[in-house]
């Protein structure tokens, strides 16, 4: 398998207060990874300086085999990389249906695209109120919206912040669901998340963070045997 993303050595921040001090990470071409930490560690930045929103100030981004820092997030979107972003951030006066549409493209040129009907078997519940605005539905609805829209891109990666954040328990094993449907698709992806009991059986690898630093980096069975970990960095 070949890296589908390779951040190296990521140093960011906002104005005056650097956040990030060198993050490096890599996921590879349908693997699954998670970004853990406890809040305000520099997980939304990593995030950020990723889809050039937070312009990283030394090194190296690699999506698609490409060097992307300096480039413009609609850039860097439009390469494939895709963000369901913490708040969703849904067009609250389109309908289901409309936001799904708003940015489709087959962005990763695939043979078998994401189209309605597709995310509409995914996501039962949209397809009851594909009609409905998007003020007009519940939490775990936005959330199922955000995720649809983001596929509706066909993207190489899809990244997840905080997805489940607020969501009640039905609805986040609803997610959960989802995302291991879409990992059994070949959807590479990037969680961040704090259920690490869920995270361990959906991802393959996995990065702690902490202060903006790197701590721990592994495979599932290595963080799952190891609950000292959970305690010290994620706080569960
Ligand atoms: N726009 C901003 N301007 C200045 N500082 C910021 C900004 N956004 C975040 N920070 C600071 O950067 C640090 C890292 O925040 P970040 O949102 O990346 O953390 P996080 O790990 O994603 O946590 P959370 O789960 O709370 O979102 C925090 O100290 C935060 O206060």
């Amino acid at each position: 398998m070949s890296a589908l993303l390779e951040v190296h050595d990521l140093h960011s921040g906002y104005g005056s207060s650097q956040v990030l001090f060198g993050i490096s990470l890599s996921i590879e071409v349908g693997g699954v990874s998670t970004l853990l930490g406890r809040n305000g560690m520099g997980k939304t930045t990593t995030v950020r300086s990723i889809l050039g929103l937070t312009p990283a100030l030394s090194g190296t981004v690699r999506f698609c085999g490409e060097r992307v820092e300096g480039y413009s997030p609609d850039r860097i979107a439009r390469m494939g990389l895709a963000v369901v972003p913490e708040g969703r951030q849904i067009f609250p006066t389109l309908s289901v249906q409309e936001n799904l549409l708003a940015f489709a493209a087959n962005r990763n040129s695939s043979t078998h695209p994401w189209a309605l009907e597709r995310v509409y078997a995914l996501f039962p519940r949209l397809a009851e109120r594909h009609r409905h605005m998007g003020n007009q539905l519940s939490g775990g609805e936005q959330q199922m919206l955000a995720i649809g829209r983001a596929l509706m891109t066909n993207p190489h990666l899809l990244v997840l912040d905080e997805a489940t954040e607020g969501l009640a328990p039905l609805v986040r094993e609803d997610i959960w669901r989802c995302l291991h449907t879409l990992r059994g698709q070949g959807q590479s992806i990037l969680v961040i998340d704090k259920y690490v009991q869920k995270l361990v059986k959906l991802a393959d690898q996995h990065t702690i963070i902490e202060r903006g630093q790197v701590v721990w980096q592994g495979a599932s069975a290595a963080l799952e045997a190891d609950h000292s970990l959970w305690h010290r960095y994620i706080g569960v």
